[in-house]
């Protein structure tokens, strides 16, 4: 059956709402979602290990009855070395190449420790000191597919920043467990994985439970559930970012094989239902051939079901003015991916200010930015391009300022700060500053 995908030209009078109607995406802030979620999450506070072994065998369909203990679902070391060791020779390579590079490209993120400082005139020393955090979170998703190289994606980052403890939680639906996924945390060198997933693991990463030691910071992707518990314990932890399903944008000029454009959408598809492939293109022609080939290929992909549901739910073909409309169209959906597959693609990178990550030229597909070149995969969704960045080193080092003030600049700074903290109405603050004056009022 042909696919029944959205068909929008910009210069039709009703466009601008039906782009944004194609763009709301509320999965995350569904209130069913919400709901279970928070009962997840005070459930897991107030009965921890207990919980979160409940929800883990119902959810997961952990078998023979499911878990008795927490114990179960912790992997230790012996078992992700068995696992890296017992992968075949082409699985291996293929994982630490991508580990290499992505541990290449963020090395250059890393800020130094030292941070920096200066001395001002009167000896006062001001500065920023730079630490990693002590213990993080890793959130693998694994409902739907097993991501072995979003271990790699939150890991490595994590420990080119020096965190000591990275502690990985990936679900195993049905209680089996993903080789590559265990040997992908060995190549990271991840600290301890459990196999449990959902609000349930966020709640436990968040709160501690008698099992697992509360952490600092939760990162990684996963689906509504996942969204919603991380946007909920925001505070009691960090959190990187709610990056939710998976989105490309492809802008074409028309001069790419249609058939490379047709399976790039795919390739983001094939993630989830909820999923967003959009292309943007000045062609009919050429959007008509794209879609002939959608057809041809569709009936080939393993995951067929899930591209379809994606597309016709919230995939579109776009028809525009000119490339100069598609870029400033891309920068108001902010697309977690966005190839521009055209002839110099630089000129219209050059235009575009809102992205996760840009994939210039048409053999950059988005697919190799997922596994291998080395930038993050882990990438703002639902438009948050516009004021959130790829998961990075930076999220795993914090700044704390460091203030020296000598002698003499206590008597300058003293009289400015007893200032303002009298103009407050704050007594302790300005008196604090005045008795360090040499001339003490
Ligand atoms: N941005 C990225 O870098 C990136 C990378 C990989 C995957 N993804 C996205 O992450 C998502 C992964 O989702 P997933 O489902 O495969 O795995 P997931 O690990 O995020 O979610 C699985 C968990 O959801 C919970 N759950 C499922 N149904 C539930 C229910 N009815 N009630 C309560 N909890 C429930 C269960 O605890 C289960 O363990 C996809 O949307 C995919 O596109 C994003
Ligand atoms: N496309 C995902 C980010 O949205 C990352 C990924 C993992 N495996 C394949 N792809």
């Amino acid at each position: 059956m042909p696919i029944q995908i959205t068909k929008l030209d910009s210069s039709q009078a009703g466009f601008q709402p039906a782009l944004s109607a194609l763009l709301a995406f509320e999965a995350s802030t569904d209130e069913a979602i919400e709901r279970s979620v928070a009962a997840i999450l005070a459930d897991v506070k107030a009965r921890g290990d207990a919980a979160v072994l409940e929800y883990t065998n119902r959810f997961d369909r952990i078998p023979n009855g499911g878990a008795s203990s927490m114990a179960a679902f912790d992997i230790g070391q012996a078992e992700l070395e068995a696992a890296l060791a017992g992968l075949p020779e082409a699985q291996r390579l293929a994982l630490q190449t991508a580990a290499e590079r992505i541990r290449l490209f963020h090395e250059r993120q890393k800020q130094e420790l030292s941070g920096f400082s200066y001395t001002e005139a009167d000896g006062t020393v001001l500065g920023q000191k730079i630490t990693p955090l002590d213990r993080v979170g890793i959130y693998v998703p694994g409902g739907k597919a097993a991501y072995p190289s979003s271990v790699l994606m939150n890991a490595v980052p994590a420990k080119v920043a020096g965190v000591a403890e990275i502690i990985m939680v990936v679900p195993t639906p049905d209680g089996v467990k993903n080789q590559m996924v265990l040997a992908a945390a060995a190549i990271a060198g991840v600290t301890r994985v459990i196999t449990i997933g959902g609000a349930q693991a966020v709640g436990a990463l968040a709160h501690g439970t008698a099992s697992i030691a509360p952490v600092d910071k939760i990162v990684g992707p996963g689906n509504a559930y996942v969204a919603a518990a991380k946007r909920r314990v925001f505070g009691i932890v960090g959190i990187d970012m709610i990056a939710g399903p998976s989105e490309i944008l492809i802008i074409c000029d028309g001069t790419t094989d249609p058939d490379w454009v047709a399976m790039d959408l795919f390739s983001q598809a094939e993630h989830d239902e909820l999923a967003q492939a959009i292309l943007l293109c000045p062609d009919a022609d050429y959007i008509a051939r794209v879609e002939a080939s959608i057809n041809k290929l569709l009936p080939t992909m393993p995951r067929q079901d899930t591209i379809r549901t994606s597309l016709t739910d919230r995939g579109a073909l776009i028809k525009v003015r000119d490339m100069a409309e598609a870029c400033a169209i891309a920068n108001s959906i902010a697309a977690e991916h966005l190839e521009i597959s055209a002839e110099n693609p630089q000129q219209w990178a050059d235009q575009i200010r809102h992205a996760g990550a840009m994939f210039l030229g048409r053999f950059s597909s988005e697919s190799l930015g997922d596994y291998c070149c080395g930038p993050n995969h882990v990438l703002p969704t639902s438009r948050t391009a516009r004021f959130s960045s790829p998961l990075g080193v930076y999220d795993f080092q914090k700044r704390s300022s460091v203030i020296h003030v000598s002698e003499a600049g206590a008597q300058t700074l003293g009289k400015v700060a007893a200032e303002l903290a009298y103009g407050e109405g704050l007594q302790a603050h300005a008196r604090s500053a005045e008795l360090r004056l040499t001339s003490n009022p």
